[in-house]
């Protein structure tokens, strides 16, 4: 379906006619259908998805996914059928543990667990390492005990299966064990350390922080703390998203930092606040790295060792957690964990397997413009998400398509906070149809309904690829990711290649044959991203006049059709 050509001119999200679309981005949705977009595809493409989720199907939605012809449900009505019948399968709790118990759940042989973990793709490093549970449900037998309430909650959010990251960490930090956890985008790692950490914090206790999770950006903070309150209603934690105000409310009056269980913050923030002795994590059991190898990097690393400094708790345990965890990054981590276990879910720094990569050659700058009004004009499936290298190409591209009537907005660190926090929200809501983002973006955020991604700019970074990518194919659902390059990209074109083919895409043979970039190379693409012609193909005059033209003819269009029904009627 052309959308953008129908939507032309300041569009409007007109929720009724393209309520398939809406239902995929209403956070209050259930369980969202995309069979349209597969339903469309050619046959041998559905074989392909199925017998790649079959392998990979971590949330067992498969059958949501392909050729499911279901009218979609009423959010409202389906939350209140599932709060009722909650209530009802609460009162048989203690007889369904029982039966589960009776149904073997927990591992009788090493094999056993051994074979498990196989079929899993899950791998394991380390010395003593707990078994993984197989269902939410073993986790209420008395050997792991879980808090019923938690239980309730995992209902509640309709996560039915864990994903192999969550049978294996949960266990882990359940265990007190340090940890280091790879696994794939949009595989459920948010919840593989929360429910354990929750777990074992009980309840408040007004003892002051007791759990600290670190994020490399505001917006990945704020989502955590979201998921936070999700998996934890029922128990009034005390959860702080540390921000210039909360830290200077808390500075005010040492007493209320007692209050507090639970911290989220991001580096900068958080070694302010240590320093101004606004905060004190003396007593943190738990500190979770979410993005690790991004907080470990060169940027962060001096503020992560004030962090750890700070955290003098003896007893305190770590969890490091990313989709991409290179060598050097997992060395370095060692030295501050205690006999960690390394989890590696899949292949290792390896893109989502839901995802369908492609590289399109755009022969130079200008080419990259030409080729996305091509994509615009033969009808892209929002939402979209555009990654560029730098502020500047983000405010440039921005102005550039903001005049073709696509519904396009742009989000970099130069926004005020508010405009960034709205512009999530309106993308979230399916508002925004088009967002334009630098990194910032990257990592961490959770948008179920992304159809693409276009990196319009190469990333400067296997691992930049692999997060950017990743803000598609989410939760098992499948996505496409469409990377353009140049002839100044082509000599970096090698490691992509690779991560596609990990991952399982097919990739043309010429580019089979390329030579790897030399680490020099590499390492000069990471310190700098390559110098670009600006984003610019005709004056503001020019824009201005083909918008107003465009405004002309559908308004002359609506006023035909109104004239037409009015006809008619
Ligand atoms: N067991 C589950 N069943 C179904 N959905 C789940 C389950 N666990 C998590 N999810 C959902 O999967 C989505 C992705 O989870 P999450 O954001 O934790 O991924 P991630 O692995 O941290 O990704 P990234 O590497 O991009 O940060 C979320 O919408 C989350 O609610």
């Amino acid at each position: 379906m052309d959308l953008f050509r129908l939507l032309g001119g300041g569009a409007k999200f007109d929720k009724k006619r393209f309520k398939d679309d809406f239902q995929l981005l209403d956070p209050t949705a259930t369980e969202p259908e995309v069979e349209e977009t597969l339903t469309e595809q050619p046959d041998n493409e559905e074989e392909r998805q199925k017998s790649l989720l079959n392998e990979i199907d971590f949330f067992k939605n498969t059958h949501t996914i392909v050729g499911n012809n279901k009218k979609a449900k009423d959010p409202k009505k389906s939350k209140e059928k599932k709060n009722k019948k909650l209530e009802a399968e609460e009162d048989n709790q203690q007889d369904e543990e029982e039966d589960d118990d009776d149904e073997e759940d927990l591992f009788t042989s090493q094999e056993e667990v051994a074979q498990f973990r196989k079929q899993n793709r899950i791998r394991v490093y380390g010395d003593d390492i707990p078994n993984p549970f197989r269902k939410f449900a073993d986790l209420s037998t008395p050997y792991y005990n879980l808090r019923p309430y938690i239980r309730r909650n995992l209902k509640v959010s309709g996560f039915e299966d864990p994903t192999p990251i969550q049978m294996q960490s949960i266990p882990i930090i359940m265990k007190g064990r340090d940890l280091m956890s790879c696994a794939p985008t949009g595989s459920g790692k948010t919840l593989a350390y929360l429910l354990p950490i929750i777990h074992d914090l009980n309840g408040p206790e007004k003892v002051g922080y007791r759990a600290l999770v670190v994020a490399p950006t505001r917006e990945l903070a704020q989502q955590i703390f979201r998921e936070i309150k999700r998996i934890s209603a029922g128990k009034k934690f005390k959860i702080c998203m540390l921000t210039k105000a909360t830290a200077a409310t808390q500075a005010q009056d040492p007493k209320l930092r007692q209050k507090y269980d639970i911290l989220i913050s991001t580096p900068l923030r958080l070694v302010h606040a240590i320093q101004s002795d606004e905060i004190e994590l003396n007593r943190v059991q738990h500190l979770v790295l979410d993005e690790a190898d991004k907080l470990l990097e060169l940027g962060f690393l001096e503020q992560m060792d004030e962090i750890f400094a700070a955290c003098t708790n003896a007893n305190i345990q770590k969890s490091l957690f990313s989709a991409t965890i290179p060598s050097g990054v997992e060395t370095l981590a060692k030295t501050v964990m205690k006999d960690p276990i390394r989890i590696v879910i899949g292949a290792k720094n390896a893109a989502t397997e839901t995802i369908k990569q492609e590289l399109l050659f755009v022969g130079s700058e200008d080419g990259k413009l030409v080729a996305i009004r091509q994509m615009v004009q033969k009808g892209l499936k929002p939402p979209v998400l555009i990654f560029v290298q730098s502020i500047d190409r983000a405010k440039e591209l921005f102005h550039e398509l903001v005049y073709d009537g696509i519904n396009v907005d742009v989000i970099h660190s130069e926004r005020t906070k508010s405009q960034r926090d709205n512009i999530i929200d309106q993308f979230r809501a399916g508002r925004i149809w088009v967002l334009i983002s630098t990194e910032l973006m990257a990592r961490g955020l959770d948008f179920k309904g992304v159809n693409l991604v276009i990196n319009y700019d190469f990333p400067q970074t296997v691992q930049s690829y692999i997060h950017r990518i990743g803000r598609t194919g989410r939760a098992g659902r499948t996505g496409e990711a469409v990377t353009y390059f140049t002839k100044e990209d082509a000599p970096y074109l090698k490691s992509i290649v690779n991560v596609m083919r990990g991952s399982g895409c097919e990739v043309p043979e010429w580019m089979l044959t390329m030579r790897k970039p030399s680490q020099n190379m590499r390492k000069q693409l990471r310190k700098a991203p390559i110098e670009r012609k600006q984003i610019n193909t005709m004056s503001s005059y020019d824009k201005r006049k083909i918008a107003h033209k465009r405004n002309m003819i559908e308004t002359s269009k609506r006023r035909k059709t109104e004239k037409e029904t009015e006809k008619k009627a």
